[in-house]
Parts: structure tokens; C-alpha cells; sequence
């Protein structure tokens, strides 16, 4: 019997029970290379993992049934209606692959994950990624594993492009699809504001609207990517207008392009003093670079008070994924 799980009594069984959680990210470097031919593109990422969190119980089921729903006691500050509660759920997908790969019986290693979500769906901040990261290691500890994690990020990795830096946490290098991780410096912690829109974009969609911008010759076509050392250094410096200066993210414009209404939002967050705005990965989610925690609280309050929009003051980077 593993050290972490928890006995819980449901009816008259007492069940096994673990929680963990994992963060939320945005990129504050986002270069994309050109489209390669697996569907894929490779990146040069600069990841920051945020204090917006998931959190996922797996509750231990000896009949083998994986199943995944909303968490009936942690309370979820977004919408889980918007979240397929199915086999398709990246939290579901990673306890299915983790229970293949470490060769457990599928007669009688099953789990039901609860899962409390703070991390805006399809927005840009790898929530169902945190999902994922989650799950792995909350099942990994369930079914005692033993996997590092190390091994916890690799498994992560075949889960989709932003499972192991949700796993790893911090502040990351990502290369690759983003799965080839370098930890950075980043010691004070930088303050931001998330908004998150009425509404997601689909990942792929906006990648593809990048090609798209890219072929017609809207959009400048790099031939390879190169890590921005300039975001890189502002971290480890913690100089938060550095930092506003050299973000960038090659998947703005596409992400603008498919929801016209952002622009709108990011010329009022540079208005109430924001030291910039940008779209938070694939979009629509939006973050802007306050100079300080205080700041950042008062940009919200601003930000919700002129549209109405749930503004969320976050800091990063925060750890990864771990056990509660
Ligand atoms: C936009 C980012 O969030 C930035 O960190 C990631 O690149 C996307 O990460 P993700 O949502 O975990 O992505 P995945 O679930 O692995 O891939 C979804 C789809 O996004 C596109 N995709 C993703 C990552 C990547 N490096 N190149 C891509 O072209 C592909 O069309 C892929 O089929
Ligand atoms: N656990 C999950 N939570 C949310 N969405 C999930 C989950 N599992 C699968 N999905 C599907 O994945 C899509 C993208 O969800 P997610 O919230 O991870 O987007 P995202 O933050 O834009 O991701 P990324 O930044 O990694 O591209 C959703 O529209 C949904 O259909």
C-alpha cells in the first residue's frame, strides 16, 4: 500500500482515495516554426507556470472502470459545462495510458477522477493539459507506480504538446512541439492578469490560420525558431517591464484573426496601465504584465469594472504538478 492514498468511507466501502494538483501556464515566448509534416510545428516556447491550478482526486475502483467528472466537494471557478466528461477528457486519456504502460490489470485498477477546474477552458492556459498532469500523478501515487517525474513527463508527453511542462512546472524552455523541456531561472515572481473571453479557440484552428497567414504572405514564414533570450534573461532578472518588452507570441495575430473582439480588450488593459498585453498561447485568454502584485490587483478591478470580465491577478512560476 502506497504512503500518499487516503482511506475514504463511501456507503459502507472505504476507498482509496489521492488528490493532486498542477498548474495552469501561459507562454510568455511563443515562436513557431513552419508546419512539419506530422501536423505538428516546432516551437521555441518560454513557459511560465501560473497560480490558476487544477485539481483532480482519483478515487481507487476495483472493478476497473476509469471514469471522470466535476469534483462534488472542491469548488470549480469555471464553467464545467464546457468540459467533455468522457473518454476524450485529457485527464481520463492519461489514467487509461498510465495503467497500460506500467502493465497494471485492467480488471481491477480503476479510478474515478474528480476534477475542480480554475484554468479557463480551451483558452490558451493548458487547462485540460493540468488536467492531465494531474491525473498522471495523482494515479501514479494511487496505484503505487513508482515512476519518477521524469517518467511521470515523459508518459505526459504522448498526452498532448503541454502535459509535461503542467507536470515539470516553473519557468521552461520548451523546444520540439514544446515537450523538450530546459528549466529557467525565475526567481521574484512576476504578477499578471488573465482575462479570459466569452468563448474558446480550438487549438489546431489557430495554428492552422497561422499557416494560412504565413501562405498568403500576411505573416512573415521563419524558416527555423530561436529561443527568446531576451524573455529568457528578463525572468531571471525578475524585471517585469523587460519582460513586457521582449514577450512575444507568433500565435497573436492568427488568434486575433479568429476573435476580432480581443483587440478591443488588449487597447483597454494598455490603457489602465498594463506594461503589455498579449494573447496567452493559443488564445482567446489574454494576460497582461503588471509591475507588482498591488498593480495587478488594481488592473483587474479595472478591467472587470469596464467590461464585466472576471479578471484574474496571478503570479508565476509556481510549481508543478504534485501531490495535496
Ligand atoms: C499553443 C500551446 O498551448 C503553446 O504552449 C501548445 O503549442 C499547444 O499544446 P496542446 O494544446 O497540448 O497541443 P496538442 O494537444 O499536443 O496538439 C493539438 C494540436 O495543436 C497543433 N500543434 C500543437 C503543438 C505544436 N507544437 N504544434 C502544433 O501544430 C496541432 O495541430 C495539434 O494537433
Ligand atoms: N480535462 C479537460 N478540461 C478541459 N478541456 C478538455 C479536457 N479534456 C479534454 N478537453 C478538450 O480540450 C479542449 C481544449 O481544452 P483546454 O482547456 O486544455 O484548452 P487550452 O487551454 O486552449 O489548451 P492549450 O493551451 O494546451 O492549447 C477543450 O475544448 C475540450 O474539448
Amino acid at each position: 500500500m502506497n504512503t500518499h492514498a487516503r482511506h475514504d468511507v463511501h456507503g459502507d466501502v472505504a476507498r482509496r482515495h489521492v488528490t493532486a494538483t498542477a498548474p495552469g501556464k501561459v507562454n510568455v515566448s511563443l515562436r513557431v516554426g513552419p508546419l512539419r509534416p506530422d501536423g505538428y510545428h516546432d516551437v521555441a516556447s518560454v513557459y511560465l507556470a501560473v497560480s490558476l491550478t487544477e485539481t483532480v482526486t482519483a478515487v481507487a475502483r476495483d472493478d476497473g472502470r476509469i471514469t471522470v467528472g466535476p469534483c462534488p466537494r472542491h469548488v470549480s471557478l469555471v464553467d464545467a459545462h464546457d468540459v467533455p466528461w468522457d473518454e476524450s477528457n485529457l485527464a481520463h486519456r492519461a489514467a487509461v495510458l498510465l495503467r497500460e504502460r506500467m502493465g497494471l490489470d485492467p480488471e481491477t485498477h480503476g479510478v474515478d477522477l474528480q476534477v475542480a477546474k480554475q484554468v479557463p477552458v480551451a483558452g490558451g492556459m493548458g487547462g485540460g493539459s493540468a488536467d492531465a498532469a494531474a491525473a498522471l500523478v495523482a494515479c501514479s501515487a494511487l496505484w503505487d507506480t513508482g515512476l519518477t517525474r521524469s517518467g511521470l513527463a515523459e508518459l505526459a508527453a504522448e498526452l498532448g504538446a503541454d502535459v509535461p511542462f503542467s507536470v515539470v512546472g516553473g519557468a521552461a524552455v520548451g523546444l520540439g512541439t514544446g515537450t523538450d523541456l530546459t528549466p529557467v531561472a525565475a526567481r521574484n515572481p512576476v504578477h499578471l492578469v488573465v482575462v479570459p473571453a466569452d468563448g474558446g479557440l480550438s487549438t489546431p484552428v489557430v495554428f492552422e490560420a497561422l499557416d494560412r497567414l504565413r501562405a498568403e504572405g500576411t505573416l512573415d514564414s521563419p524558416g527555423g525558431v530561436e529561443v527568446n533570450q531576451d524573455v529568457v534573461r528578463a525572468l531571471a532578472l525578475a524585471d517585469p517591464l523587460a519582460l513586457a518588452l521582449a514577450m512575444d507570441n507568433d500565435l497573436q495575430t492568427p488568434a486575433v484573426s479568429l476573435f476580432p473582439e480581443l483587440s478591443d480588450v488588449l487597447d483597454l488593459g494598455l490603457d489602465e496601465g498594463a506594461l503589455r498585453g498579449m494573447v496567452s498561447g493559443s488564445g482567446p485568454t489574454l494576460l497582461f504584465v503588471a509591475r507588482d502584485e498591488q498593480e495587478a490587483e488594481r488592473l483587474a478591478t479595472a478591467v472587470k469594472e469596464r467590461t464585466g470580465i472576471e479578471a484574474i491577478p496571478v503570479h508565476g512560476p509556481v510549481h508543478g504538478a504534485g501531490l495535496l
